[in-house]
């Protein structure tokens, strides 16, 4: 398979590894805006570039006929412009706030396990992610969409950034050295904490996944999850 890579950092730098050693070629490392791209020799791009650089290298590829996975996180205010002209393109495209095989399996544990919770009115959640200090956004992608899989149990109205109330989802923020990514839920009552936890040790989980999904995106149209990659029930 003949891979683009749209960001050539951390990520795309470990992307290109996994993806050789799989027996793929790169063709294109894309690592600023402005650049003229040959879109007509890639079966497939992987995007984990920068907030404000992913929606133009998402819907350019779409535009030239190039399916796309993207992990980039905080540009997700564009996602449905972005699903939309996937569609009127008849392109593919997978966006996920976290390729690797753990979290996907932790975002159905924590629905579940929020389900159960919202029937018990003494118990209230909260949320923690760590990362780097070269993190750009904030709250994470995946504690975004954490926080969403308890929203739609319909106890918790809207999530924020270091705030607590009734209906909010409150998610604190660490930056911290070299941390790939640390994920903790909480639902704390008077007497007791009951806590689900996730931690990577290293970026080879989302980058496998990554490329993962590009293998099983090639040749389907349409807009698809990591739960249709992974077949996850
Ligand atoms: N979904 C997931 O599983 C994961 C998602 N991520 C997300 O992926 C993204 C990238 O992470 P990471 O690799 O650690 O970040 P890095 O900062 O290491 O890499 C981002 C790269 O994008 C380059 N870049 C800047 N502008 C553009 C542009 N217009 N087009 C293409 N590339 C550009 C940067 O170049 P320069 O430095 O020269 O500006 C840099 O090399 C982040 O949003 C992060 O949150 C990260 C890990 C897992
Ligand atoms: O920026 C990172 O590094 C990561 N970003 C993703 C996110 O925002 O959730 C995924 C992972 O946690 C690493």
């Amino acid at each position: 398979m003949k891979i683009a890579l749209f960001g050539y950092g951390k990520m795309g730098k470990m992307i290109e590894d996994i993806a050789v050693e799989r027996g793929h070629e790169i063709v294109a490392r894309v690592d600023q805006a402005g650049l003229s791209i040959d879109y007509s020799n890639m079966d497939v791009a992987i995007d984990f570039s920068m907030p404000d650089a992913a929606f133009d290298n998402i819907t350019g590829c779409f535009r030239n006929g190039v399916p796309v996975i993207s992990g980039t996180t905080g540009w997700l205010q564009r996602y449905e412009e972005a699903v939309r002209i996937c569609r009127e393109t008849r392109s593919g495209f997978i966006y996920a706030s976290n390729f690797s095989l753990g979290v996907n399996i932790f975002f159905e544990l924590n629905k579940y396990l929020a389900g159960m919770m919202s029937q018990l009115e003494e118990y209230k959640v909260e949320m923690e992610e760590i990362h780097h200090t070269q993190k750009l956004d904030a709250p994470s992608g995946t504690a975004i969409t954490l926080a969403e899989g308890i929203i739609e149990q319909g106890n918790y109205k809207e999530w924020k950034l270091d705030e607590e109330g009734k209906a909010i989802v409150p998610i604190y923020s660490k930056r911290e050295g070299t941390v790939p990514g640390t994920h903790t839920v909480t639902y704390k009552s008077s007497v007791d904490s009951l806590e689900i936890k996730h931690t990577a040790h290293n970026r080879e989980g989302f980058a496998l996944g990554a490329v993962v999904a590009a293998e099983w995106i090639v040749g389907k149209t349409g807009v698809y999850s990591m739960k249709d990659v992974l077949n996850l029930k």
